[in-house]
């Protein structure tokens, strides 16, 4: 199954738009984990295990695997997910891009090496960087577009031809790189104006990543009601910090399953 199919499926048998971010920083998790060798696979796997079933996507970050040396935790961890709950995608946030024969070693990293169903690409170098990627049709490719962080717009508002750079990006993809129908774009939840502009550019079969609520402060009604497609989804609100250290006690996984479920809750009441 590809991904963008793994996705709607997902959308519709778990009426779910959460995407859970799986950025483990050891310092955050509970005591019990002190002294533990694999904290950090530990850690994640039981976060995966109690949030599943209230997830459309999983998003491991890859610094915060590869900033500890926990390369080998980060592939056990997709291993685990697409064993233990076949059928939700998993997100490789790694913004990679570089020069063509370069960027196709960053693709045989998420597809093949980590067995990621897509990865985030930084469009910045054009399309021969991201084309490894897009070439692999039955992965996703979720291209930067307007980014949460504060300084998002001293880029990518600048303007050419009439129009900031966010927006020549979301159309580029939409109508250029997708010819595998397998784009996505990550538009911060902390914009809502502008994933309002950009849904109106791409129309309703790009699916948006939209990190930023939970620790950002993004608006999930302002995110829901200005980036939903007609049918009422496509969107991953993606939520790491929020739901992976909801509690530092041992009912960690309970409190980040309880997160996830509000989460979710919270995006339908506006679907
Ligand atoms: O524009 C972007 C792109 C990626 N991210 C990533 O999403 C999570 C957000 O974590 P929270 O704890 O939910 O704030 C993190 O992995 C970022 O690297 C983003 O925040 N904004």
């Amino acid at each position: 199954m590809t991904f963008m199919s793994s996705l709607k499926q997902r959308w519709n048998q778990a009426d779910s738009l959460v995407c859970v971010g799986l950025d483990p920083e050891p310092a955050k998790f509970p005591a019990k984990f002190g002294g533990n060798a694999d904290a950090v696979f530990d850690f994640c796997r039981d976060i995966a295990d109690a949030t599943a079933q209230y997830a459309c996507a999983f998003k491991p970050q890859i610094a915060h695997f590869a900033a500890l040396g926990a390369e080998d935790a980060l592939q056990r961890l997709i291993a685990h997910i697409h064993a233990r709950h076949p059928g939700v995608p998993v997100i490789l946030d790694s913004k990679r891009g570089d020069i063509g024969s370069t960027a196709q070693h960053y693709a045989a990293e998420a597809f093949d090496r980590y067995a990621a169903d897509a990865v985030t690409a930084n469009p910045y170098l054009g399309r021969d960087s991201v084309q490894p990627f897009l070439d692999r049709a039955d992965r996703g490719v979720v291209v930067l577009c307007r980014t949460s962080n504060p300084g998002a717009g001293d880029l990518q508002d600048l303007m050419i031809d009439g129009r900031p750079l966010y927006q020549h990006v979301a159309e580029k993809v939409a109508r250029e790189w997708n010819t595998h129908g397998n784009c996505s774009l990550v538009v911060g939840a902390t914009w809502p104006a502008q994933l309002k502009e950009v849904r109106a550019i791409v129309g309703d079969d790009v699916p948006f990543l939209v990190p930023g609520v939970g620790a950002q402060g993004g608006d999930v009604e302002a995110v829901v009601t200005n980036a939903k497609n007609a049918a009422g989804t496509g969107l991953m609100v993606s939520s790491s910090r929020a739901i992976l250290y909801a509690s530092k006690g041992d009912d960690y996984a309970e409190a980040a399953a309880n997160a996830a479920r509000e989460l979710r809750d919270q995006i339908n009441r506006f679907r």
